[in-house]
């Protein structure tokens, strides 16, 4: 019935190089961060101690260090947020450190820090930061500029360039949020897909939050129903399915949609008797609810107890095995893994 496979939640770390950064476009400006450490500031600091300019040196250095170690960091651990603010930190630094030691270069570097900042850190902080580094490019740079005559063209230009990065980088945020909830979910019922189950099981069963129930339900004689009443009739029910299951168990339980006409139900946390219950008004709603001409819809349904330090895998593994007994043995009911009933109260 069912094949339990795993899968790593972060599935980035399975993408080829440049598929994960089309994907995650932070990681995409950390790295652009990071390669310009490597390629400009790095051979910079070894032309500035050549020169015996070490203040220059040093300052390249240290530039170099925090950006490439973000760009490692973050490539690494697939973890954008504190190579982020590092890295946006370090832009204003480095605009700061250039004026100070080449003046007119920092009134050029404000601009893609500027827009870097929105893709680095959230809004309130790109626009404080990018501030800063505009108002410190200006006033190190103030020959350069043309003064209070190039002061405004200076200003506004770099202001339209943060909106434009603020703007860009808002969209981009939100299409991959709509993006991300969507792949989660069951377009049919509206619950949870597998992949969402994958996903969260692979971390809850990590942790120390992992005690609860699984119940892997199978609905009963399902293909006749498309048989006989069309597959529009099947799609009802599944529909009308998840709703009694959404609406029957708690808030912090779990539905998901395993596939086809299975789903994967998760209480948390919740001993043997109180899951009994659950299922019980389960069977009940969904007799009572669903129906297609006058035939109440039924389903089987195999549980287990999670037990401690057990994958999610394993425990799915031993549901199914129940639902496959409880199938065997005329379907309609619930069947408990391992013994068959519900494990006593310890
Ligand atoms: N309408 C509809 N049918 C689906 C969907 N996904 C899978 N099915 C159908 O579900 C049926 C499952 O059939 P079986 O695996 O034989 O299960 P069953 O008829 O419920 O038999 P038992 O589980 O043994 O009681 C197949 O006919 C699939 O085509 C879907 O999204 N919508």
């Amino acid at each position: 019935m069912l094949s339990p496979r795993s899968i790593d939640p972060a599935d980035a770390h399975h993408l080829p190089w440049w598929d994960t950064l089309r994907e995650d476009y932070t990681l995409a400006v950390i790295t652009l961060g990071g390669v310009v450490a490597a390629l400009w500031l790095a051979p910079f600091a070894v032309w500035r101690a050549l020169q015996g300019n070490w203040l220059a040196m040093a300052n390249d250095a240290v530039l170099t260090v925090l950006l490439g170690g973000s760009a490692i960091y973050a490539w690494r651990t697939r973890q954008t947020r504190v190579p982020g603010w590092i890295m946006a930190v370090c832009i204003v630094g480095g605009i700061w450190a250039i004026g100070v030691a080449a003046q007119f270069a920092a009134l050029f570097w404000a601009y893609p820090g500027v827009l870097m900042m929105f893709f680095l850190v959230p809004p309130w902080a790109a626009a404080t930061l990018g501030a800063a580094a505009v108002v410190g490019a200006a006033a190190l740079s103030w020959q350069e500029l043309g003064g209070t005559e190039g002061l405004p063209f200076f200003v506004i230009t770099n202001v339209l360039t943060g909106v434009y990065g603020f703007l860009v980088s808002q969209q981009a945020q939100r299409r991959i949020g709509r993006w991300q909830t969507l792949s989660l979910l069951d377009p049919l019922t509206g619950v949870g897909n597998r992949r969402l189950l994958e996903v969260e099981f692979a971390q809850g069963f990590a942790g120390t939050r992992s005690a609860g129930t699984l119940a892997v339900i199978d609905l009963d004689y399902f293909k006749a129903i498309n048989d006989q009443h069309g597959h529009d009739a099947g799609d009802a029910v599944l529909r009308d399915v998840a709703a009694v299951m959404q609406a029957t168990v708690r808030k912090t339980d779990r539905v998901y949609r395993f596939g086809g006409e299975e789903f994967v139900l998760w209480l948390s946390p919740a001993d043997a008797e109180v899951a009994t219950a659950v299922l019980q008004r389960l069977r009940q709603a969904v007799r009572a609810q669903v129906r297609v001409g006058q035939t109440p819809v039924t389903f089987s349904a195999g549980v287990a107890t999670h037990v401690p330090a057990e994958s999610w895998q394993a425990c799915l593994a031993r549901a199914d095995a129940a639902l496959y007994r409880a199938k065997g043995s005329g379907r309609d009911r619930v069947c408990w893994a391992d013994s068959g009933e519900p494990p006593s109260r310890q």
